[in-house]
Protein backbone atom coordinates (compact mmCIF):
# COMPACT_ATOMS: atom_id res chain seq x y z
CA UNK A 1 0.00 0.00 0.00
CA UNK A 2 1.44 3.33 -0.77
CA UNK A 3 1.99 5.19 1.95
CA UNK A 4 0.30 8.84 1.76
CA UNK A 5 0.55 12.11 4.18
CA UNK A 6 1.93 15.42 4.20
CA UNK A 7 5.64 16.15 3.40
CA UNK A 8 6.98 19.52 5.09
CA UNK A 9 10.18 20.79 3.62
CA UNK A 10 11.41 24.09 4.24
CA UNK A 11 14.77 26.01 1.68
CA UNK A 12 16.38 29.07 2.91
CA UNK A 13 14.86 30.67 5.52
CA UNK A 14 15.70 33.30 6.69
CA UNK A 15 14.66 35.67 9.22
CA UNK A 16 15.38 39.35 10.67
CA UNK A 17 13.68 40.94 13.22
CA UNK A 18 14.15 45.25 13.49
CA UNK A 19 16.36 45.81 16.73
CA UNK A 20 15.90 49.56 15.85
CA UNK A 21 14.92 51.50 19.60
CA UNK A 22 11.03 52.89 18.77
CA UNK A 23 10.77 56.43 18.89
CA UNK A 24 9.35 57.70 21.98
CA UNK A 25 5.57 58.24 21.75
CA UNK A 26 6.18 61.70 23.16
CA UNK A 27 9.26 62.96 21.39
CA UNK A 28 8.07 66.08 20.75
CA UNK A 29 8.36 66.97 24.76
CA UNK A 30 12.05 65.89 25.09
CA UNK A 31 13.61 67.34 21.25
CA UNK A 32 15.47 69.83 23.67
CA UNK A 33 17.72 66.97 25.29
CA UNK A 34 18.33 65.72 21.76
CA UNK A 35 19.75 68.74 20.40
CA UNK A 36 22.23 68.98 23.87
CA UNK A 37 23.37 65.53 23.16
CA UNK A 38 26.62 64.69 22.30
CA UNK A 39 27.40 63.47 18.58
CA UNK A 40 29.91 61.25 18.82
CA UNK A 41 27.58 59.51 21.71
CA UNK A 42 24.62 59.34 19.08
CA UNK A 43 27.08 57.53 16.34
CA UNK A 44 28.15 55.10 19.10
CA UNK A 45 24.46 54.45 19.93
CA UNK A 46 23.66 53.45 16.25
CA UNK A 47 27.02 51.60 15.43
CA UNK A 48 25.67 49.32 19.14
CA UNK A 49 21.89 48.45 17.50
CA UNK A 50 22.58 47.98 13.67
CA UNK A 51 19.18 47.79 13.16
CA UNK A 52 18.17 43.98 12.66
CA UNK A 53 18.90 40.82 14.36
CA UNK A 54 19.47 37.70 11.96
CA UNK A 55 16.73 35.43 14.47
CA UNK A 56 17.49 32.74 11.50
CA UNK A 57 19.79 31.98 8.91
CA UNK A 58 19.13 29.96 5.69
CA UNK A 59 17.87 27.30 7.77
CA UNK A 60 16.39 24.00 5.75
CA UNK A 61 14.47 21.19 6.66
CA UNK A 62 11.94 18.39 6.06
CA UNK A 63 9.82 16.59 7.86
CA UNK A 64 7.75 13.14 6.48
CA UNK A 65 4.64 11.70 7.31
CA UNK A 66 4.47 8.67 9.59
CA UNK A 67 7.10 10.58 11.53
CA UNK A 68 8.99 12.62 14.47
CA UNK A 69 10.99 15.94 13.63
CA UNK A 70 12.31 17.17 16.59
CA UNK A 71 13.71 20.51 16.52
CA UNK A 72 16.78 20.82 19.52
CA UNK A 73 19.33 23.41 20.42
CA UNK A 74 19.93 26.09 23.30
CA UNK A 75 17.44 28.81 23.85
CA UNK A 76 17.85 31.67 21.41
CA UNK A 77 18.22 29.43 18.82
CA UNK A 78 15.64 29.73 16.61
CA UNK A 79 13.57 27.07 17.54
CA UNK A 80 9.94 28.44 18.02
CA UNK A 81 10.50 30.88 14.89
CA UNK A 82 11.46 27.91 12.88
CA UNK A 83 7.89 26.81 14.12
CA UNK A 84 6.22 29.89 13.69
CA UNK A 85 7.39 29.96 9.88
CA UNK A 86 6.24 26.67 9.34
CA UNK A 87 3.24 27.00 11.01
CA UNK A 88 2.07 30.06 8.90
CA UNK A 89 2.31 32.81 11.54
CA UNK A 90 5.01 34.87 10.97
CA UNK A 91 6.18 35.44 7.19
CA UNK A 92 10.40 34.85 6.44
CA UNK A 93 12.44 37.70 4.32
CA UNK A 94 13.60 34.84 2.68
CA UNK A 95 12.93 31.08 1.57
CA UNK A 96 10.01 28.64 0.26
CA UNK A 97 8.36 26.61 2.00
CA UNK A 98 6.61 23.29 0.07
CA UNK A 99 4.14 20.78 1.13
CA UNK A 100 3.97 17.79 -1.26
CA UNK A 101 6.66 19.82 -3.32
CA UNK A 102 4.63 22.15 -3.84
CA UNK A 103 5.13 25.80 -2.59
CA UNK A 104 2.73 26.04 0.52
CA UNK A 105 -0.90 27.51 0.19
CA UNK A 106 -1.32 29.22 3.30
CA UNK A 107 -5.05 29.26 3.77
CA UNK A 108 -5.59 25.51 2.71
CA UNK A 109 -2.34 24.47 5.09
CA UNK A 110 -4.36 26.02 7.76
CA UNK A 111 -7.02 23.57 7.66
CA UNK A 112 -4.89 20.32 7.49
CA UNK A 113 -2.40 21.69 10.25
CA UNK A 114 -2.47 22.26 13.50
CA UNK A 115 -0.36 24.60 16.05
CA UNK A 116 0.31 24.22 19.72
CA UNK A 117 1.80 26.83 21.20
CA UNK A 118 4.42 26.60 24.27
CA UNK A 119 1.98 27.78 26.90
CA UNK A 120 -1.15 26.82 27.50
CA UNK A 121 -4.47 29.25 26.93
CA UNK A 122 -7.55 27.37 27.95
CA UNK A 123 -10.41 28.17 29.87
CA UNK A 124 -9.47 27.09 33.67
CA UNK A 125 -13.14 26.97 34.73
CA UNK A 126 -14.29 24.57 31.93
CA UNK A 127 -13.72 20.97 31.97
CA UNK A 128 -11.41 18.71 29.90
CA UNK A 129 -14.27 17.21 27.80
CA UNK A 130 -16.25 21.29 27.63
CA UNK A 131 -12.92 22.73 26.62
CA UNK A 132 -12.69 19.67 23.77
CA UNK A 133 -16.15 20.28 22.40
CA UNK A 134 -15.76 24.04 22.57
CA UNK A 135 -12.81 23.62 19.96
CA UNK A 136 -14.77 20.97 18.30
CA UNK A 137 -17.42 23.42 17.33
CA UNK A 138 -15.50 25.97 16.19
CA UNK A 139 -13.49 23.56 13.88
CA UNK A 140 -15.78 21.11 13.05
CA UNK A 141 -19.21 21.60 11.09
CA UNK A 142 -20.99 18.43 12.16
CA UNK A 143 -23.92 17.73 13.77
CA UNK A 144 -23.91 17.56 17.81
CA UNK A 145 -23.78 13.79 17.64
CA UNK A 146 -21.10 13.28 15.60
CA UNK A 147 -18.54 16.29 17.43
CA UNK A 148 -19.12 14.38 21.04
CA UNK A 149 -17.95 11.48 19.27
CA UNK A 150 -15.10 12.92 18.13
CA UNK A 151 -14.45 14.17 21.38
CA UNK A 152 -14.54 11.26 23.03
CA UNK A 153 -12.49 9.43 20.65
CA UNK A 154 -9.66 12.25 20.53
CA UNK A 155 -10.12 12.15 24.25
CA UNK A 156 -9.23 8.09 24.74
CA UNK A 157 -6.20 8.89 22.29
CA UNK A 158 -5.07 11.76 24.43
CA UNK A 159 -5.47 9.21 27.39
CA UNK A 160 -7.71 11.98 29.20
CA UNK A 161 -10.92 10.51 29.14
CA UNK A 162 -10.83 9.45 33.28
CA UNK A 163 -10.54 13.75 33.32
CA UNK A 164 -13.23 14.16 31.06
CA UNK A 165 -15.22 15.70 33.75
CA UNK A 166 -12.52 17.62 35.42
CA UNK A 167 -11.90 21.48 35.33
CA UNK A 168 -8.73 22.52 33.49
CA UNK A 169 -7.72 24.05 35.98
CA UNK A 170 -4.45 26.83 36.17
CA UNK A 171 -1.70 28.21 38.62
CA UNK A 172 -4.18 29.35 40.84
CA UNK A 173 -7.63 26.91 39.96
CA UNK A 174 -7.07 23.30 41.23
CA UNK A 175 -7.51 21.37 38.16
CA UNK A 176 -5.62 18.33 36.06
CA UNK A 177 -2.54 17.84 36.21
CA UNK A 178 0.05 19.48 34.10
CA UNK A 179 1.06 16.69 31.66
CA UNK A 180 -3.03 16.17 31.08
CA UNK A 181 -3.35 20.08 30.49
CA UNK A 182 -0.38 19.64 27.84
CA UNK A 183 -2.22 17.19 26.19
CA UNK A 184 -5.56 18.90 26.42
CA UNK A 185 -3.68 21.77 24.88
CA UNK A 186 -2.89 19.40 21.72
CA UNK A 187 -6.33 18.23 22.01
CA UNK A 188 -7.76 21.77 21.17
CA UNK A 189 -5.32 21.77 18.37
CA UNK A 190 -5.87 17.97 16.67
CA UNK A 191 -9.43 18.06 17.46
CA UNK A 192 -10.20 18.15 13.44
CA UNK A 193 -7.43 15.64 12.90
CA UNK A 194 -4.28 17.67 11.50
CA UNK A 195 -2.67 15.65 8.93
CA UNK A 196 0.53 18.57 10.33
CA UNK A 197 1.16 18.96 14.11
CA UNK A 198 3.41 21.51 15.14
CA UNK A 199 4.05 21.90 18.76
CA UNK A 200 6.57 24.27 20.14
CA UNK A 201 7.85 22.36 23.64
CA UNK A 202 5.15 19.97 24.00
CA UNK A 203 7.21 18.49 27.55
CA UNK A 204 8.09 22.12 28.57
CA UNK A 205 7.73 22.41 32.63
CA UNK A 206 6.79 18.28 32.65
CA UNK A 207 8.46 15.50 34.61
CA UNK A 208 10.41 12.74 32.65
CA UNK A 209 7.29 10.42 32.83
CA UNK A 210 4.58 12.88 31.49
CA UNK A 211 7.32 13.77 28.83
CA UNK A 212 7.75 10.43 27.74
CA UNK A 213 4.06 9.99 27.52
CA UNK A 214 3.12 12.95 25.79
CA UNK A 215 5.88 11.88 22.98
CA UNK A 216 4.43 8.61 22.92
CA UNK A 217 1.00 10.10 22.06
CA UNK A 218 2.76 11.62 19.44
CA UNK A 219 4.33 8.66 17.78
CA UNK A 220 1.27 7.04 17.72
CA UNK A 221 -0.49 9.29 15.88
CA UNK A 222 2.58 9.53 13.21
CA UNK A 223 2.57 5.72 13.06
CA UNK A 224 -0.83 4.85 13.00
CA UNK A 225 -2.29 7.92 10.76
CA UNK A 226 0.50 8.58 8.91
CA UNK A 227 0.48 12.05 10.89
CA UNK A 228 3.53 14.28 10.13
CA UNK A 229 4.78 15.75 13.36
CA UNK A 230 7.33 18.43 14.04
CA UNK A 231 8.15 20.23 18.01
CA UNK A 232 10.83 21.29 20.05
CA UNK A 233 11.96 20.24 22.78
CA UNK A 234 14.57 21.07 25.63
CA UNK A 235 16.95 18.23 26.79
CA UNK A 236 15.32 15.09 25.08
CA UNK A 237 15.38 11.80 27.87
CA UNK A 238 17.18 8.80 26.26
CA UNK A 239 14.30 7.21 26.13
CA UNK A 240 12.25 9.87 24.44
CA UNK A 241 15.11 10.87 22.01
CA UNK A 242 14.47 6.92 20.56
CA UNK A 243 11.53 7.54 19.27
CA UNK A 244 12.22 10.45 17.05
CA UNK A 245 13.04 9.60 13.53
CA UNK A 246 14.96 12.62 12.82
CA UNK A 247 16.55 15.45 14.76
CA UNK A 248 17.31 19.48 13.53
CA UNK A 249 19.77 20.36 15.66
CA UNK A 250 20.43 24.44 15.30
CA UNK A 251 22.16 27.45 17.15
CA UNK A 252 21.89 30.84 16.89
CA UNK A 253 19.62 30.77 13.92
CA UNK A 254 21.85 28.29 12.14
CA UNK A 255 21.54 24.21 11.31
CA UNK A 256 24.07 22.54 12.78
CA UNK A 257 22.22 18.78 11.59
CA UNK A 258 19.45 17.58 10.44
CA UNK A 259 19.30 13.72 9.76
CA UNK A 260 19.06 10.81 12.55
CA UNK A 261 20.39 10.40 15.93
CA UNK A 262 22.93 7.85 14.61
CA UNK A 263 24.40 9.99 11.90
CA UNK A 264 24.69 12.72 14.40
CA UNK A 265 27.02 10.44 16.49
CA UNK A 266 28.69 9.35 13.06
CA UNK A 267 29.40 12.99 12.96
CA UNK A 268 30.90 14.15 15.86
CA UNK A 269 32.89 11.23 16.09
CA UNK A 270 34.15 12.00 12.91
CA UNK A 271 34.61 15.62 14.05
CA UNK A 272 37.04 13.79 16.79
CA UNK A 273 35.12 14.18 19.64
CA UNK A 274 35.24 12.02 22.29
CA UNK A 275 31.26 10.04 23.14
CA UNK A 276 30.89 8.89 26.17
CA UNK A 277 29.53 5.58 26.77
CA UNK A 278 25.73 5.34 27.42
CA UNK A 279 25.02 9.11 27.17
CA UNK A 280 22.48 10.66 25.65
CA UNK A 281 23.85 11.65 21.94
CA UNK A 282 21.48 14.35 21.28
CA UNK A 283 22.17 15.97 24.68
CA UNK A 284 26.20 15.72 24.85
CA UNK A 285 25.66 17.62 20.88
CA UNK A 286 23.60 20.69 22.83
CA UNK A 287 26.12 20.97 25.49
CA UNK A 288 29.13 20.95 23.07
CA UNK A 289 27.15 22.78 20.88
CA UNK A 290 30.60 25.31 20.58
CA UNK A 291 33.32 22.53 20.28
CA UNK A 292 30.79 21.73 17.47
CA UNK A 293 30.38 25.29 15.89
CA UNK A 294 34.32 25.70 15.76
CA UNK A 295 34.60 22.03 13.70
CA UNK A 296 32.27 23.36 11.35
CA UNK A 297 34.26 26.74 10.60
CA UNK A 298 37.54 24.75 10.50
CA UNK A 299 35.21 22.24 8.31
CA UNK A 300 34.44 25.28 5.68
CA UNK A 301 37.81 26.53 5.59
CA UNK A 302 39.26 22.96 4.77
CA UNK A 303 36.17 23.21 2.06
CA UNK A 304 36.68 27.12 0.64
CA UNK A 305 39.60 26.34 -2.28
CA UNK A 306 37.49 23.37 -3.65
CA UNK A 307 34.21 25.31 -4.16
CA UNK A 308 35.77 28.16 -5.51
CA UNK A 309 38.02 26.06 -8.33
CA UNK A 310 34.72 24.55 -8.94
CA UNK A 311 31.70 27.22 -9.55
CA UNK A 312 29.73 24.86 -11.76
CA UNK A 313 29.69 21.92 -9.16
CA UNK A 314 26.05 21.06 -8.34
CA UNK A 315 25.44 22.24 -4.62
CA UNK A 316 24.69 18.55 -2.98
CA UNK A 317 22.86 18.99 0.66
CA UNK A 318 25.27 17.56 3.92
CA UNK A 319 23.74 16.87 7.49
CA UNK A 320 26.30 18.77 8.48
CA UNK A 321 25.90 22.26 7.27
CA UNK A 322 28.45 24.01 5.21
N1 LIG B 1 9.83 39.36 18.27
C1 LIG B 1 11.04 39.30 18.75
N2 LIG B 1 11.61 40.36 19.38
C2 LIG B 1 12.86 40.30 19.85
N3 LIG B 1 13.66 39.22 19.77
C3 LIG B 1 13.16 38.15 19.18
C4 LIG B 1 11.83 38.11 18.63
N4 LIG B 1 11.63 36.90 18.08
C5 LIG B 1 12.76 36.21 18.27
N5 LIG B 1 13.68 36.95 18.92
C6 LIG B 1 15.05 36.54 19.25
O1 LIG B 1 15.45 35.59 18.32
C7 LIG B 1 16.18 34.53 18.93
C8 LIG B 1 15.50 33.21 18.69
O2 LIG B 1 14.27 33.16 19.42
P1 LIG B 1 13.39 31.86 19.54
O3 LIG B 1 12.29 32.13 20.51
O4 LIG B 1 13.00 31.43 18.18
O5 LIG B 1 14.44 30.83 20.16
P2 LIG B 1 14.21 29.41 20.83
O6 LIG B 1 15.27 28.51 20.32
O7 LIG B 1 12.79 28.97 20.63
O8 LIG B 1 14.43 29.74 22.37
P3 LIG B 1 13.79 29.04 23.67
O9 LIG B 1 14.25 27.61 23.65
O10 LIG B 1 14.38 29.81 24.81
O11 LIG B 1 12.29 29.17 23.58
C9 LIG B 1 16.29 34.91 20.40
O12 LIG B 1 17.52 35.53 20.61
C10 LIG B 1 15.13 35.85 20.61
O13 LIG B 1 15.42 36.75 21.65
Amino acid sequence: MKKQGCEIEAMGITYKISTKKREHPFKIFTKKQEINQDPKQVINLEEASPGAKHVLKDVFCKAKPWEILAIVGPSGAGKSSLLEILAGKLTPQNGTIFVNQNPIDKARFKKISGYVTQKDTLFPLLTVEETLMFSARLRLRLPQAQLSSSVKSLMKELGLDHVAMTRVGDDRIRGISGGERRRVSIGVDAIHDPEVLILDEPTSGLDSTSALQIIDMLKAMAETRGRTIILSIHQPGFRIVKLFNSILMMANGSVLHHGTVDQLVVNMRTMGMQLPIHVNAVEFAIESIETIQQQRKVLQKDMQPQVQTKPQQKKTRRSWRG
